[in-house]
C-alpha cells in the first residue's frame, strides 16, 4: 500500500483515539475541541469543523496545507486550523496538536487576572519538555479569546520565541498543547489538565 495512504490512515486512527480519550475526560463538550496530526508529506490531518470529537468517524478527518487551506474545497476544517498551522510552523519537530475545552482551563483562565497561570512545585511538571524537577514553576500564557482566529494567532505569535514549555490557554475557551507525536501530545494534555485541576481545587480551598 502507498506510504502516503498508510500515514494518513494511521493519523486518522491517532485522531479518533485522541478524541475518545479527551471526551472520556470531559475536555471536548458539545462539539468543542479540535485535533491534528502532521503527515510525513507535510500535510496536516485535522478534524472537520462542528463535529463531536468524542464520536469521530474517519470521514471527519480531512487534510489541509501548512497555510490551513483544505486539499478538497468542499471540506470545512476546524475553525481554529490556523492555530494548529502556526504551531507546526514554529515547531517543525512537532507532530500532533490538541485543543480541549476543560472546566479547569476555562474557569481558571477567567479568574486569573495576570497574563499567565503559574504552576509550581508539582511533580507532574516533569511531563513538560525540559522539566526535570518538581522544584520549578511553569508559566502557561493566557490570551484573550477572539472569534477572528487570524487575529488571535497574531497575538500568540511573539510568545513562540519565548520557548512556551507547556502550551497556552485562551481565556474562557481552552488549552492548546503539542508534542512530537500523538502519545506525547496526549501525555502533555493530561499532565496540564491534571495541574489545572489541582490549581482549581486549591483556589476552592482558599475562598
Ligand atoms: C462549540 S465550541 C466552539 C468552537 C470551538 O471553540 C472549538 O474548539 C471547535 O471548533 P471546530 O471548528 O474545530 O469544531
Ligand atoms: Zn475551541
Amino acid at each position: 500500500m502507498d506510504q502516503t495512504v498508510t500515514d494518513f490512515a494511521r493519523a486518522v486512527q491517532d485522531i479518533l483515539f485522541a478524541g475518545q480519550r479527551m471526551d472520556q475526560r470531559g475536555w471536548v463538550p458539545a462539539t468543542a475541541g479540535n485535533i491534528s496530526r502532521k503527515l510525513a508529506d507535510g500535510r496536516i490531518a485535522i478534524t472537520r469543523s462542528g463535529c463531536h470529537k468524542g464520536f469521530l468517524q474517519a470521514a471527519d478527518v480531512i487534510t489541509v496545507d501548512m497555510q490551513g487551506k483544505p486539499h478538497s474545497p468542499e471540506n470545512r476544517p476546524s475553525a481554529e486550523t490556523l492555530l494548529h498551522c502556526q504551531i507546526y510552523r514554529h515547531f517543525p519537530q512537532m507532530g500532533a496538536v490538541l485543543h480541549g475545552h476543560s472546566v479547569a482551563s476555562t474557569v481558571l483562565s477567567m479568574e486569573e487576572e495576570t497574563a499567565a497561570l503559574t504552576l509550581a512545585d508539582y511533580e507532574v511538571l516533569k511531563v513538560f519538555e525540559g522539566q526535570t524537577t518538581h522544584a520549578t514553576s511553569v508559566q502557561v500564557p493566557l490570551f484573550e479569546n477572539d472569534q477572528d482566529i487570524a487575529q488571535l494567532a497574531d497575538v500568540v505569535e511573539p510568545f513562540f520565541g519565548t520557548g512556551m514549555p507547556a502550551g497556552y490557554i485562551i481565556r474562557g475557551h481552552g488549552v492548546y498543547v503539542w508534542g512530537k507525536d500523538m502519545p506525547t501530545a496526549l501525555a502533555r494534555l493530561e499532565g496540564l489538565e491534571f495541574l489545572l485541576a489541582c490549581a482549581l481545587e486549591r483556589r476552592k480551598l482558599h475562598v
